[in-house]
């Protein structure tokens, strides 16, 4: 249920569900109905809450000139998306802030004000109405589409240093990167906030309310980044949002960054819902971790970069198996359980793949078209071959050979995978037994490349997401997902990184670049031929 909301000036004007703008006469018999005035607060938001538990939160520094439209949601649980437009299709889909629900909260000047590391920086300080494009390739009468808050800190804060008691938790599967998180969130709210009570939540999620706190300062963090995993350790499953925000306020924490992937964030947002629910004055900030790249909106998650990297060991080593035997192959399993990107992007960087196959690309064994085919014509020309697969491809293929219809799921209710890479080897050897002598290496090197510490550019990276989510939540900003967009740092609703996943898009310009490297084919069915064709959607948000 949406309501649209004109409003002229300092007032506010309910209509009915519709998008229909209003006539001036109608909008002042609304006014007579609605007639109130919403307590102003010290930033450009005022809200106000009705007794139906929808809140909308307006700007007020309109003139009558020009009335703006604002669309709220009442919708559980993005019950306070703030989504402002402006001239030539401009929209700001902005995060919560504390200020929304504690419009006197104190405000107190940015202690980096007096730091002398920053005091040289001319415009240190992010401006308020510093706003990032989602899209950055447009023509000339494009509309403005959506833009997402600028990351950084602000002139004001709303902690004082000795009131704040922070905690970092880290859940779902490793991801290199995720110690430099860490430590780099207990060192930008050390350094630059003065802030010395940090705790660490054992274990993932059930950790708030099954295990005693880990004590973070600078000296217990100092050398983490150097290691991979995560010295919180980690889990799947156990989100109990109830017990998790029991804990919260029962040790009175009042900021909680949550490092973890797309389940993670939907974790972090139900968490958000019920502080705002029980009106806590606690700020909640996820930090996008995944390795398989499956968050959209962010130009890429940390630890990827490293990833594809490490990638590039396994894939070297299968080029070496195979050219060191008559029709050799080297296969190769990486990881994505549902998107298929460390495949592409390794595939792309080694240069020695002939075969890429990822979950987004369907494809077949037996036949023309097929994979069997295309195998013996490669091994012909070239005699050897190298085939990566993401762990989460041909999984279709893998259940109907097995005639196994369930789904297996972890704790978190991700699908639990068969080995395809084991599966594929044995049916590439059986179907060329009586062919060819074949000789076939399967390497399988998925966890090794998400349990080591992260790359140089993704300790940047990482360093870059903590002190954006620091200087955020300090800020008032809540309910948010940091994350890099067209180069960025930004605040991102936490509807908007839950919505979906993020997906090779098989009719994007990426995956043909990867088709040209390999010359594999498409290995589509004219069925999956039309049905791609209707599948062209959003580019995916790999800026290449
Ligand atoms: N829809 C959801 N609502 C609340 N909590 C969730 C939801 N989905 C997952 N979680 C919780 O978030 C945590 C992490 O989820 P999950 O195991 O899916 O890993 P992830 O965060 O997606 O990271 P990765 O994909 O990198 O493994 C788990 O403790 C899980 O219980
Ligand atoms: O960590 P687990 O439970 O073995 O799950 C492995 C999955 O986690 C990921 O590493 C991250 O989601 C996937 O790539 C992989 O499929
Ligand atoms: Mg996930």
């Amino acid at each position: 249920m949406t309501f649209s909301v004109i409003f002229h000036c300092m007032d506010l004007f309910r209509f009915p569900s519709s998008s229909r703008r209003s006539t001036q006469s109608e909008t002042d018999h609304h006014h007579h109905q609605l007639g109130f005035l919403i307590p102003r607060i010290s930033r450009k938001y005022r809200s106000l809450s009705f007794d139906s538990g929808l809140r909308l939160i307006v700007s007020d520094n309109q003139s009558f000139e020009s009335p703006k439209r604002l669309v709220m949601s009442s919708s559980v649980p993005n019950s306070d998306r703030k989504i402002v437009t402006g001239p030539a299709g401009y929209i700001l889909e902005d995060v919560p802030h504390f200020s929304d629900d504690f419009p006197d909260h104190p405000t107190y000047p940015n202690p980096l004000q007096d730091n002398a590391a920053y005091s040289v920086v001319k415009q240190y300080f992010v401006d308020e109405d510093d706003t990032v494009p989602q899209k950055i390739v447009v023509h000339p009468d494009s509309p403005r589409g959506t833009h997402f808050r600028r990351a950084g800190p602000r002139q004001r804060v709303y902690f004082e240093s000795d009131d704040v008691l922070a905690c970092i938790v880290t859940c779902g599967g490793l991801c290199p990167g995720l110690n430099t998180v860490i430590r780099e969130i207990v060192c930008g709210l050390s350094y630059m906030y003065g802030v010395k009570r940090i705790l660490g939540i054992d274990g993932g999620y059930r950790g708030f309310y099954a295990r005693n706190t880990i004590h973070l300062d600078l000296k217990t963090v100092n050398d983490i980044h150097r290691s991979g995993g995560t010295i919180l350790g980690t889990s799947r499953g156990g989100h109990n949002t109830t017990k998790i925000v029991d804990s919260i306020q029962d040790r009175g924490i009042n900021q909680v960054y949550i490092i973890g992937g797309d389940g993670s964030q939907k974790g972090a947002a139900a968490i958000f819902e019920e502080i705002r629910k029980r009106k806590l004055k606690v700020a909640v900030a996820g930090i996008p971790k995944t390795i398989d790249n499956d968050i959209p909106i962010i130009d890429r998650s940390f630890g990827f970069d490293t990833a594809v990297e490490e990638a590039q060991r396994a894939i070297n080593a299968a080029h070496v198996e195979a050219t060191s035997f008559e029709n050799g192959i080297g296969l190769v399993k990486l990881m994505g359980r549902y998107s298929g990107f460390i495949a592409m992007h390794a595939t792309l960087a080694s240069r020695d793949v002939d075969c890429c196959l990822i979950p987004e690309s369907p494809f077949f064994l037996e036949g023309s078209g097929g994979l069997f085919e295309f195998i013996d014509k490669r091994l012909k020309e070239s005699g050897h071959m190298v085939i990566v697969i993401a762990e989460g491809a041909g999984q279709d293929l893998l259940s109907e050979s097995m005639k196994e219809s369930t789904t297996l799921k972890d704790a978190s209710g991700n699908k639990l995978l068969q080995d395809i890479g084991l599966w594929i080897s044995q049916r590439i050897k059986d179907h060329f037994a009586k062919k060819m002598t074949l000789t076939l290496k399967y390497i399988d090197p998925t966890y090794m490349i998400r349990a080591v510490p992260s790359n140089a550019s993704d300790n940047v990276c990482c360093t870059l997401l903590a002190q954006s989510a620091v200087h955020g939540v300090m800020a008032g900003y809540n309910g948010f997902t940091v994350g890099l967009v067209n180069g960025r740092h930004t605040y991102i609703p936490f509807n908007r990184i839950t919505e979906k996943q993020n997906k090779v898009v098989i009719t994007d310009r990426m995956w043909a670049r990867l088709l040209s490297s390999t010359n594999q084919p498409s290995f589509m069915k004219q069925a999956d031929k039309i049905h791609s064709n209707q599948l062209v959607g959003e580019p995916g948000t790999m800026k290449w």
